[in-house]
């Protein structure tokens, strides 16, 4: 793939939803991201078992690949917008939302200011992000120097990712 051009950064954002319509809330998410910048790729949707919190809905999960001017406060900013437009409630932690938008990587680079930290520290251990990542980044590489294709194919294993289509 060609290198974004100087000012333009490489992200990955990982969205998640389990409460109302779905695929509906995804879908708004895709076109609110068309606002902030380029969508190069989004993965396929996977419906996935709920992680950290056991009694709830199943989430659809998918992962987008965008190509943005923002600086990543402006766009963790943006993200929050758009969970507020799908009239997302913070309850439960790791709870039932009908938006959930993180900033997964961004470019290369390594953040962790206060509230902000990138690569998203919880995404590793995930197989509902590492999966459609892995569609998109394969090569890329994640945690230990183990690239995400190859860390897919070991959380495939433990957790169940049942593929359900493509909508874009
Ligand atoms: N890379 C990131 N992407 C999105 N939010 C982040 C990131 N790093 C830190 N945060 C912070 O996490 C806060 C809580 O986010 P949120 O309520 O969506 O958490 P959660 O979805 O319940 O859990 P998780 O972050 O594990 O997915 C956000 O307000 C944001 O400030
Ligand atoms: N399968 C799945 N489980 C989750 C998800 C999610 O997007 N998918 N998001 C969570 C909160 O960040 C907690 N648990």
């Amino acid at each position: 793939m060609p290198q974004a051009p100087d000012g333009v950064h490489d992200v990955y954002i990982g969205a998640g939803s389990n409460v109302g319509k779905r695929l509906f809330h995804l879908d708004a998410a895709v076109c609110g991201l068309r606002d902030i910048g380029e969508i190069v790729q989004c993965s396929p949707v996977y419906e996935t078992d709920p992680v950290g919190y056991a009694n709830q809905d199943k989430f659809l999960n998918m992962v987008v690949h965008l190509r943005t001017t923002a600086k990543p406060r402006e766009l963790l900013e943006y993200l929050a917008r758009l969970e507020q437009q799908a009239r997302r409630e913070r309850t439960i932690r790791f709870g039932p939302r009908t938006l959930d938008l993180d900033i997964l990587l961004y470019d290369n680079d390594y953040y962790c200011v206060s509230d902000l930290q990138i690569p998203h520290p919880r995404m590793w251990e995930r197989a509902f992000v590492i999966v459609p990542l892995a569609d998109l980044t394969p090569d890329r590489l994640g945690l230990g120097g183990i690239r995400v294709g190859q860390l897919a194919k070991s959380l495939q294993v433990g957790e169940e990712v049942r593929y359900v289509g493509r909508f874009w």
